[in-house]
């Protein structure tokens, strides 16, 4: 379960996290949704203590973040904008193999999550691929499976699917949706629930990095208007 309580962050004068109390259970399906500079990435950012809070407390399973961010990277798969960003290696099967390695596993148990993660997103058997030569889909692709390698109760996506086009969008949706029913919790930041409506039971709406919708779907469906964002059915 990921947590956050009275939970505020600052980059200088701007709060761009402003007093935000959520929790996220396990297996959950989630769209952190708003308008552009309302404070998604900035509040997903802190799931993985990748910021610190200038306010108040994350927690993974009751763990304090902060004090335990390696438990909180094991736990809460990230997966970023730009994919490009976040590969370390070469090649598919050493990028996703990463994680795995830093966490000290032996050899055999490293190659099994490594093909079990390029499975789950059907890219088995293309571990010896250079990454530079795929596709933007079958890059977002390696990515969720370089998460997925740490083997993590949640996987959070900040807009995995911009730049790709209609194919790619529903080869990687595929993937989420299968991911889901096998029951990882999935938080997807967007400002387009077109997507990724389907896939949700539970929408977050943010506005001045506040909470400002939290409502299972489809009910949450009515109340978009409120945080910006567009209706998906309209
Ligand atoms: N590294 C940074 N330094 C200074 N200000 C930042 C930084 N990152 C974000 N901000 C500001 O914090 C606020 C929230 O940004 P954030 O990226 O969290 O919003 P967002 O909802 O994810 O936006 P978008 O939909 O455009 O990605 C914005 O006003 C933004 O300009």
């Amino acid at each position: 379960m990921i947590e956050t309580e009275g939970l505020v962050h600052r980059y200088g004068d701007v709060a761009a996290v402003d007093g935000v109390s959520l929790s996220i259970d396990d297996g959950e399906a989630v769209a952190v949704v708003g308008a552009n500079g309302s404070g998604k990435t900035t509040l997903v950012r802190h799931f993985d203590a990748l910021l610190e809070p200038d306010e108040g407390r994350v927690r993974v399973d009751g763990r304090d973040v902060t004090d335990e961010p390696v438990y909180a990277r094991t736990r809460v798969g990230m997966v970023f904008q730009n994919p490009r960003d976040q590969f370390v290696a070469g090649t598919v099967g050493a990028d996703v193999a990463f994680g795995p390695e830093n966490l000290g596993l032996d050899r055999t148990e490293i190659d099994r999550r490594v093909e079990e993660a390029l499975d789950a997103v059907d890219m088995a058997g293309r571990g010896d691929e250079r990454i530079d030569r795929l596709s933007g889909g079958e890059q977002a692709r390696v990515a969720i499976a370089g998460a997925l390698a740490m083997e993590p109760d949640h996987l959070v996506l900040d807009e995995p699917l911009v730049g790709l086009d209609r194919s790619a969008r529903e080869s990687v949706l595929d993937r989420l949706d299968a991911l889901v029913a096998e029951g990882t919790g999935l938080v997807v930041v967007t400002h387009d629930l077109r997507d990724v409506v389907g896939l949700v039971d539970r929408v977050v709406g943010m506005a001045d990095g506040r909470v400002a919708l939290d409502e299972p779907t489809p009910a949450a469906l009515d109340r978009l208007d409120e945080v910006g964002v567009r209706d998906p059915r309209c």
